[in-house]
């Protein structure tokens, strides 16, 4: 990998949001592939200089001095920190031989070792939680960083040393490295979760974790180089605090996931797209789609690469619509998550994906039920069929996600809010929901194409018709579930 070239030196010092993009502009369209360690040292620096308060500087408070500001950042610091991070992977492990002709390509060795360098160049104990650990700024002046930078510093390592074929895998809540001449060997290189022996140097999940939405069922996202600078743009924290963001962090990730999303790069990236969706919410740019475009792009990207696997995009979507009180809305595109997680077999390591759909099943719906409930409007959500089906269908991809599983995923604290949830439709509007129950052959046929990786999306959902397995397939958390629903429901009709 080239030092640092002078033709980066003409960007500095750095002053504004416009320059930053101008670099990562001249990163992704002129040079050979774009230098990860560069970029990331200096989105890093920004975003330490106005989200990580110093005691002797003031506060950035939220106007910036002028339009997109931001404090300079000199050549010095970022051409320090470029070459120490060299110094540090090159001390491990040899670049490959410039002269060679033929192509090399990583070995397991080679990236167990890279890793090695820098899991053990971390400090010893830190909360890994924290903000502002994913970028290779963290790691060179703290030695910290978060589950995502250790395997994005490994990523940039090997583009270092040379390695161009070590690329990027993302799921929707894990990281880890693909190699090899074809692009299919697959190494674990960071930690997952809490108190989870890491898995470093092994390939990815061959076991029952294959089946967790961990991996996601082998449909994760393939970074190429860009894709790579996609997510260290989306890794960018601009919180300052649990209530504010900083503005100019905010601008800076919006206008850089723009310049990518225009090259091109994020078409097959739905967390990305999201993740300017929301920015986009918050602050429209003039002249752009807006969010809840996005919003399905990333949707369609998720259903056309991998085969509609990821739960994200609907949660991106639903928490949307639910922001502005577009209910019924809100609950179909929480009906389609559920869709996606039925698919699935619920594992400890899915925690993250366990506290999505708690948050919307104990706090968001009971929210939204309570604000129908206190107002008498015709069109209350309470009146549509349309609303009950969407319930039943999220409800019921849960119970199914909980089926086969070894970790149950349901307890009574689902139940009470469920069942309070339902018995807010009157008899006649559920009345109206026909309930079509698919044949144990479409559970075997649905299972068949999970095993065989093909979009088994057999939802038969369309107007009021909701599709539920008939109740002998249910296995006893799901019965008992739907016996309590039942219970509950003809107790209140009395
Ligand atoms: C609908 C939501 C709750 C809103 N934000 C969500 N995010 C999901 C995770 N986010 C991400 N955004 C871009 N790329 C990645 S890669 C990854 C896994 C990690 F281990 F590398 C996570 C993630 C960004 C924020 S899901």
């Amino acid at each position: 990998m080239a030092g640092f070239r002078g033709i980066d030196k003409a960007f500095f010092p750095i002053k504004n949001v416009s320059s930053v993009i101008e670099i990562f502009k001249h990163q992704l369209e002129k040079v050979s592939e774009p230098d990860l360690a560069l970029l990331s040292i200096i989105v890093g620096a920004v975003e330490n200089s106005l989200t990580c308060s110093r005691p002797n500087a003031p506060l950035q408070l939220c106007e910036p001095m002028e339009p997109s500001s931001l404090p300079t950042l000199e050549i010095h610091t970022v051409e320090s920190l470029y070459n120490k991070f060299h110094a540090i992977i090159k001390s491990a492990v040899d670049p490959v031989v410039k002269t060679s002709r033929e192509k090399v390509y990583a070995t397991r060795e080679i990236v167990k070792k890279v890793s090695d360098v820098v899991w053990n160049t971390l400090s010893r104990s830190y909360y890994k939680d924290r903000a502002h650990l994913q970028s290779l700024y963290s790691y060179l002046t703290g030695n910290k960083l978060d589950c995502f930078g250790v395997a994005f510093a490994v990523v940039a390592g090997c583009q270092v040393l040379g390695y161009s074929d070590v690329h990027l895998a993302l799921s929707e809540d894990h990281a880890w490295v693909v190699f090899g001449q074809y692009g299919t060997e697959t190494a674990e290189v960071t930690w997952h979760g809490k108190g989870n022996e890491d898995k470093r140097g092994q390939e990815i999940g061959k076991g029952v974790s294959a089946r967790s939405w961990l991996y996601v069922n082998n449909k994760p996202v393939i970074c190429t180089r860009a894709m790579e600078v996609a997510a260290l743009v989306s890794a960018i924290n601009p919180s300052l605090n649990t209530a504010h963001d900083a503005y100019e962090v905010a601008l800076l990730q919006q206008e850089l996931l723009w310049l990518l999303y225009d090259l091109g790069h994020l078409a097959k990236y739905p967390m990305a797209i999201g993740n300017l969706g929301d920015l986009e919410e918050i602050s429209a740019t003039a002249g752009r789609i807006p969010c809840d475009v996005l919003f399905k792009e990333a949707i369609a990207s998720a259903r056309q690469n991998y085969t509609n696997m990821h739960v994200y995009p609907y949660t991106y979507q639903g928490g949307y619509f639910y922001r502005n009180k577009m209910y019924e809305e809100a609950f179909e595109s929480w009906a389609n998550a559920s869709d996606v997680i039925r698919k699935y077999n619920y594992s400890r390591d899915d925690e993250e994906i366990y506290k999505e759909f708690l948050e919307i099943a104990n706090e968001l719906i009971p929210h939204i039920m309570k604000v129908e409930s206190s107002g008498f409007s015709a069109n209350s959500i309470l009146k549509k069929p349309q609303c009950f089906a969407h319930l039943l269908r999220f409800y019921d991809g849960i119970c199914q996600w909980e089926e086969g599983s070894a970790t149950p995923v349901l307890h009574i604290g689902w139940a009470k809010p469920l069942v309070n949830t339902i018995s807010k439709f009157d008899a006649d509007v559920r009345a109206k929901v026909n309930i079509i129950c698919e044949t144990a052959e479409d559970r075997i046929e649905q299972q068949h194409n999970f095993n065989n990786h093909s979009n088994g999306s057999t939802n038969c959902l369309n107007n009021n018709n909701y599709c539920v397995p008939k109740k002998q397939d249910l296995s006893p958390p799901g019965t008992d579930l739907i016996n309590a629903i039942e219970s509950k429901v003809n107790s209140a009709e009395e």
